[in-house]
């Protein structure tokens, strides 16, 4: 099978978006989508979008694999990307959009040079929803303490829809991530695995932040983490409720609104398309 695809990159969190509007399920198995995301063996990406038909009067579904093949419930920086993906299929001119992912509905606004202003929705902090085994029923998890890779790490839990662990240390680079990030990963603390960042404050309203990502390892951004970071900053007292987070690929800006949603704007960017034969 011969398929047509755009690259897109969101602070180099980079992705394979494929139109999907034909049917309502995924054109290839997240096993090819593994395939497809090999950077050696493949085009190279940290995950594979399609662009579904909407579902109960939203515009589009969206739907992500990591680039392991696993079915993540949201992408942040992905729907960035999503949204100008879609705006030039449909050539509708619309500035903004309904977007029906697994973690609910997310509403995209495309503004002016590439960026892109995104209602991601209100976070969930009980223990119960993250998943994590740190808290029960719909109690929050701030600064609780766990051990991982021998240290005692206090951590915030976060769900964005996805699951998210926040770290606030000292210093952002000498947390060594390629080690770390993986007990984090599969700690026997997060049955549905978890994605953990690791956060540095460096201003009230500005933190520095690294993430490990569930089914994608070391990535130059994430988007979903960052809106996790400033809910964990806010919380446990390190950061103000609109803060800019800055990531190996580049500044988010996160703003936790008076309403309990969050708004994340950021830029995305076409790379390239082309066809690949599967
Ligand atoms: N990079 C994304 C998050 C992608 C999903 C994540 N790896 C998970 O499994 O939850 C973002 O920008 O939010």
């Amino acid at each position: 099978m011969e398929l047509q695809f755009t690259k897109y990159q969101g602070l180099g969190n980079d992705f394979i978006l494929l139109d999907n509007r034909a049917s309502d399920r995924p054109m290839i198995t997240p096993e090819q989508a593994a395939q497809l995301c090999d950077r050696h063996f493949g085009i190279g990406a940290d995950g594979v979008i399609f662009a579904l038909p909407g579902q109960e009067g939203t515009d589009y579904t969206m739907r992500i694999f990591n680039s392991d093949g696993s079915e993540p419930q949201m992408c942040g920086n992905g729907i960035r990307c999503f949204a100008q993906f879609v705006a030039h299929l449909d050539g509708s001119g619309k500035a903004e959009y309904q977007i029906s992912t697994l973690a609910g509905v997310m509403v995209p606004k495309l503004g002016s040079q590439g960026q892109v202003t995104v209602d991601m929705g209100i976070p969930r902090l009980g223990g119960a929803e993250i998943p994590t085994t740190l808290g029960s029923g719909s109690a929050p998890v701030v600064d609780r303490a766990l051990e991982v890779g021998g240290n005692a790490w206090l951590v915030t839990c976060v769900s964005m829809g996805n699951p998210h662990c926040v770290t606030f240390v000292e210093d952002v680079e000498k947390v060594a991530l390629e080690q770390i990030g993986p007990q984090f990963e599969h700690h026997p603390a997060f049955p549905e695995r978890i994605n953990a960042e690791f956060v540095q404050a460096i201003a009230s309203n500005r933190v520095k932040m690294r993430v490990w990502e569930r089914g994608a390892g070391i990535t130059l951004a994430c988007g979903t983490g960052a809106c996790a970071t400033v809910v964990a900053g806010v919380l446990s007292k390190k950061c103000d409720r609109h803060t800019t987070v800055e990531l190996p690929g580049g500044d988010l800006d996160i703003e936790w609104a008076t309403n309990d949603r969050l708004y994340m704007t950021g830029p995305a960017q076409a790379v390239f398309t082309g066809q690949v034969v599967i």
